[in-house]
């Protein structure tokens, strides 16, 4: 595609989230039956498994942790924080770094209680669900930053908003295939972000599998570049990264709840350029 007509889907894909509804959004996909704990089959309890495993099988240290485009929500970094010292979160709009800033600042007024998805991950790590206070309080003293990010530009965050050496981690949900008008569009924005990791560090990616749409507020339909996990590990492959494990999850269909056309998830864990390590 010509560079014109790039940045022209580019920039009609940014015009579709100036109605992005954080409320609403948290609303479809992290309320029951999406987020309901009392189910093994429900997509956040295995999205949650699928990170804490993750984060603590042994091979991923480092400093710094960076969320790719956090949206409102926290579930992504809740076994992370307690890896790493340093946590930045990252959104487009700046509606998403407020809800995100809410909640640390803990001082009311968020779009959904994160309380059970803080249990929740006490509970994988061998805690009791009491103590997800001190997990709150962990998560509120490591988040160091809350930064603008544009996964289609070649610097998607701000320059020297990272140390020179890169981040130790990135973790990444449901963006990149969200915001993309196109494969090579995708595949363009993961060698973006790509650049954003050390040597040796890892990636977590976690995405939706043939979803062509998705309903970021009450009649705003944002389009979605459909994946399949072929497609996925081919563009991550063209990018460098080395996978280490791929996990999907297939929608049983009271979770196909007419918020998005998803069938599946994928979470996806690799390591950058370099030796893993
Ligand atoms: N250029 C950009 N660079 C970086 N971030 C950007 C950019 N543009 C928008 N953003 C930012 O990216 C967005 C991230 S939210 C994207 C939602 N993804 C689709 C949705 C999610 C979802 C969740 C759960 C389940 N499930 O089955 O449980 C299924 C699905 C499938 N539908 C949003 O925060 C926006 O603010």
């Amino acid at each position: 595609m010509e560079e014109k007509g790039k940045e022209n889907s580019i920039a009609a894909m940014a015009a579709c989230y100036q109605k992005f509804d954080p409320a609403a959004y948290l609303q479809y996909n992290y309320t029951p039956p999406r987020a309901d704990f009392t189910r093994k089959d429900s997509i956040v309890p295995w999205k949650l498994a699928c990170l804490h495993r993750a984060f603590t099988e042994g091979d991923v240290s480092g400093e710094l942790l960076v969320d790719i485009g956090s949206g409102p929500t926290f579930y992504q970094v809740m076994s992370g924080c307690e890896v790493f010292n340093k946590l930045i979160l990252t959104d487009f709009l700046e509606i998403n770094r407020q809800e995100l800033r809410r909640w640390l600042q803990d001082e009311g007024g968020c779009s959904l209680d994160w309380t059970p998805y803080l249990e929740h991950v006490c509970k994988l790590e061998g805690r009791r669900s009491s103590a997800w206070p001190e997990k709150a309080t962990r998560l509120r003293q490591v988040v160091s930053d809350i930064l603008p990010v544009d996964v289609h530009c070649s610097q998607p965050v701000a320059p020297d908003s990272l140390p020179s050496t890169g981040a130790d981690c990135l973790v990444s949900c449901f963006c990149l295939e969200s915001v993309s008008p196109d494969l090579p569009a995708f595949t363009r924005a993961l060698g973006h972000i790509g650049k954003l990791l050390r040597p040796g560090g890892h990636l977590m990616l976690i995405g939706a599998l043939g979803e062509s749409y998705y309903f970021g507020g009450p009649g705003v339909r944002i389009p979605v570049v459909p994946l399949n996990e072929a497609q996925v590990c081919e563009s991550l492959r063209e990018t460098g990264y080395t996978l280490i494990r791929l996990e999907v999850y297939t929608l049983p269909q009271d979770m196909r709840v007419g918020v998005d056309d998803v069938t599946g998830v994928f979470f996806a864990k690799f390591c950058g350029l370099g030796s893993c390590g």
